[in-house]
C-alpha cells in the first residue's frame, strides 16, 4: 500500500520528495484520534505522524544552538518549547493508539499469542506482542513503560529508513547504468512476475544490497553520533581525557580517501566482498558499531530492499538534480534542504499512475 502512496506522491509533486517519500513509509499525520476500531479482520490503518517526528528533530537541533534554551524552564516558555511539547503530544498520542489498537485486536483474535505453528514451533511474536504478553503475565509493565519501548523502536526506525530509501531512489535515478543493473537483477529473480517478495528473493538481491550500502555511505541517514569516552585516548598525538564527548561524523568518515578512493563517486561495487575485506572494519558505520549499535539494521535492509525492488520492477526513475544541486543538513537525520526532482515512468503499460 505505501509504495502506491509513494508513487502517487512522487507524480503529484516531484519537488520535495524527501517529505513525500517519508510520509508513505507508514502513513501521514493523523487526524485527531476520533475512533479506534478493531475487528477479527484487523485494525484500522493508523497514520504515522511523520511531520511531528521530523519537526521534533529540527527543534532539537535548533535548541542546541540556543544556550538560553538549555534550562527546561526557559525552553518550556519559548515558542520552540511549545512546538516541541505539541509534537511530543502528537507522537505519544500515536503510540498510545497503536498499543490500544493492538490490545483490541488481541481480544478479537482467535489465535492466542502463544499459538504454535503446525510444525510445533512457537510462533514468532512481534515486539509489541512480547511486551503485552509480559504485561499480562506476572511482571506488570505500566502502559507508559510499554509506550517508551514502542516509541524507541518506531521513531528510531521510521525516519532513518525513509530517508535511506529516499537517497537510494535519488542515486538510482541519477545513475541509469546502476539502475539498469539493479533492474536486471530484479528481472532475473522475478522473471517478469508481479508476485510479492519472499525472504529468499531478498537474500538474492545482492546487487541491490550493494546499492543500498553505497547510498548509506554517501548519505548516512544518521550523519553523526556522540560517544563519551571512559578512559584517556591518544589520537594523532593528542590525548583526549576520559569523560570527553566525541562527535563521530559518519558523513565525513565515509569519505576518507584512504578507505574509499574517489570517495564522492557512487560505486556500489565498493561493497564487493573483496573490497570490504581490504578496509578497516570501522571505515563504514551507518548503523554505528560496537555496543549500542543499531538493533534494527537487518530489518532496515530488508525493508529498503522490499520497497526499492517494487520501485525498480514497476518504474524507471530519472533524477533531475545533480549531486551539486542537492544540499543536505544535519537534523539528527541527514535531511535534504529542498528535496529533489525525479521523474517516474511506468515500465509496463499495465501500471497506472
Ligand atoms: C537505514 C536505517 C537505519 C539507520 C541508518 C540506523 C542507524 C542507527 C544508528 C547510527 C544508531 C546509533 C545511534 C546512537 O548511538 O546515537 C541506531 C540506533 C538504534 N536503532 Fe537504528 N537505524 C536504522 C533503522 C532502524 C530500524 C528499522 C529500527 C527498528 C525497527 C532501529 C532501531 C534502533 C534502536 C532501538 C536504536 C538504539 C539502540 C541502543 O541504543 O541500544 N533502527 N540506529
Amino acid at each position: 500500500m505505501y509504495v502506491d502512496q509513494l508513487t502517487n506522491s512522487l507524480v503529484a509533486e516531484p519537488r520535495g520528495s524527501t517529505a513525500l517519500i517519508r510520509e508513505p513509509t507508514i502513513g501521514h499525520d493523523p487526524e485527531p484520534a476520533s475512533s479506534i476500531s478493531a475487528t477479527d479482520k484487523g485494525v484500522n490503518v493508523t497514520y504515522f505522524p511523520s511531520r511531528s517526528c521530523c519537526r521534533l528533530s529540527q527543534v532539537f537541533m535548533d535548541r542546541l544552538t540556543k544556550a538560553w534554551l538549555y534550562p527546561n524552564l526557559t525552553f518550556r516558555l519559548s515558542s520552540l518549547g511549545r512546538t516541541y511539547y505539541k509534537c511530543i503530544g502528537v507522537l505519544h498520542n500515536f503510540t498510545d493508539r497503536v498499543i490500544q489498537e493492538r490490545k483490541l485486536q488481541r481480544e478479537f483474535s482467535e489465535n492466542s499469542a502463544n499459538e504454535k505453528l503446525e510444525t510445533g514451533k512457537k510462533k514468532r511474536l512481534a515486539f509489541l506482542d512480547m511486551l503485552l504478553d509480559v504485561s499480562e503475565g506476572g511482571t506488570k509493565l505500566a502502559d507508559e513503560e510499554i509506550r517508551e519501548e514502542v516509541d524507541t523502536f518506531m521513531f528510531e526506525g521510521h525516519d532513518t529508513t525513509a530517508t535511506a530509501i529516499c537517497y537510494a531512489l535519488y542515486l538510482l535515478g541519477l545513475h541509469p547504468e546502476v539502475q539498469d543493473r539493479a533492474y536486471q537483477e530484479q528481472e532475473n529473480i522475478f522473471q517478469g512476475s508481479d508476485r510479492t517478495v519472499t525472504m529468499k528473493d531478498l537474500n538474492d538481491m545482492q546487487y541491490l544490497e550493494r546499492v543500498i550500502k553505497e547510498s548509506l555511505r554517501l548519505y548516512p541517514s544518521v550523519p553523526e553520533i556522540l560517544r563519551e569516552i571512559n578512559s584517556d585516548i591518544k589520537i594523532g598525538g593528542h590525548t583526549l581525557p576520559a569523560g570527553t564527548v566525541l562527535h563521530v561524523h559518519m558523513y565525513v568518515l565515509h569519505r576518507n580517501p584512504h578507505q574509499f578512493p574517489n570517495p564522492e563517486k557512487f560505486d556500489p561495487d565498493n561493497f564487493l566482498p573483496e573490497r570490504v575485506a581490504k578496509r578497516h572494519p570501522y571505515a563504514y558505520i551507518p548503523f554505528s558499531a560496537g555496543p549500542r549499535n543499531c538493533i534494527g539494521q537487518k530489518f532496515a535492509l530488508l525493508e529498503e530492499k522490499t520497497v526499492l525492488s517494487y520501485m525498480l520492477r514497476h518504474y524507471e526513475l530519472r533524477s533531475r538534480d545533480s549531486r551539486e544541486d542537492i544540499k543536505v543538513y544535519n537534523a539528527l537525520i541527514l535531511r535534504m534542504c529542498e528535496g529533489f526532482n525525479i521523474s517516474v515512468t511506468p515500465r509496463k503499460k499495465s501500471v497506472d499512475l
